[in-house]
């Protein structure tokens, strides 16, 4: 898929992979909607942005994920002013073992109420033309976090429904393809300095540190560039790309 002037909507935008992968995007011609619930690191980008690219190729929608309504209207403006959406990041999420129930929330029911509300434009049965949804899972996806039990399960049922959706959507015909994104640690704001949110789970602080240590931390931009891979790559539907630091590879799940 050429990026030249495509529609992409970014979830958990302002910050982080999300700006990473906003700014990729970008630079490869594409127009961003950026949904953030954090307003201040949004406007600030944004000015950044329209700064790199001029004013009518980014465009940022104060959105909570977890708002139904709010998710709605953001789509629609996004088609709105841009006339459509071709390509989706579900990005957004929290690292709260405390909060669980708002991890679940942000980090898989959010993921599936944006991947549903995108297929809505993008379906070619229902008059869409077609496009591609890329989710933004973690390492925690394909193996275990001792850490953070619950943000593991959000991660295992991104990785999962994305892979379900490719499925779906080849035998439906719907013409988008799904993929998801697995990096292990990312040097952004998500990875817990204290155990504060680690819940009844804060005395294996020090061994998620250790894992970090031995794993290694990727840089924003190297996250970036493998989501640009899955949106651009259109021989990849139903893929898990597993990103540690020097080495990526495409997950490979036993077949039952
Ligand atoms: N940082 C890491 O080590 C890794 C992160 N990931 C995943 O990458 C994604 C992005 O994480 P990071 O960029 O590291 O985090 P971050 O904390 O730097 O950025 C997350 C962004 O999402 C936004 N956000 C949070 N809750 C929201 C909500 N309810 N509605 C709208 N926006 C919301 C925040 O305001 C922030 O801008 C997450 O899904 C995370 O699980 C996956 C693997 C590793
Ligand atoms: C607390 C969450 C912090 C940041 C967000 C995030 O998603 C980070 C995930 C990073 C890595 C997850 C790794 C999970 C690993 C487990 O499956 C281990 O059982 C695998 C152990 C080592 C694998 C690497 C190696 O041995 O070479």
């Amino acid at each position: 898929m050429a990026l030249r002037n495509k529609v992409a909507l970014v979830t958990g935008a302002a910050m982080g992979i999300g700006r990473g992968i906003t700014e990729i995007l970008l630079q490869h011609g594409a127009k961003v909607a950026l949904l953030d619930v954090n307003e201040t690191a949004a406007r600030g980008l944004m000015e950044v942005l329209k700064k790199q690219f001029g004013q009518e190729r980014s465009l940022f929608l104060k959105c909570n994920v977890e708002s139904e309504e709010q998710m709605k209207a953001a789509f629609q403006k996004t088609v709105e002013v841009f006339g459509g959406i071709d390509i989706l990041c579900n990005n957004a999420g929290i690292v709260n073992e405390s909060a669980w129930e708002k991890t679940v929330s942000i980090n898989l029911v959010a993921v599936i109420r944006g991947t549903y509300l995108a297929l809505e434009h993008m379906n070619k049965l229902t008059q869409g033309q077609g496009g591609v949804i890329v989710n933004i899972a973690s390492m925690a996806g394909i193996g275990p976090l001792l850490s953070s039990p619950v943000y593991t399960a959000t991660k295992n049922g991104v990785v999962g429904f994305t892979r379900a959706m490719a499925a779906a959507s080849i035998a439906s015909g719907y013409g988008v393809r799904f993929n998801v994104l697995c990096p292990s640690f990312v040097k952004t704001g998500l990875i817990p300095s204290t155990s504060s949110n680690m819940g009844q789970f804060s005395h294996l602080f020090d061994a998620a540190n250790q894992l970090m240590e031995k794993i290694g931390i990727l840089t924003v931009p190297e996250v970036a560039e493998c989501f640009l891979e899955l949106v651009t790559d259109e021989t990849k539907n139903g893929e898990a790309l597993l990103v540690m630091p020097k080495v990526k590879k495409y997950v490979t799940f036993p077949s039952l």
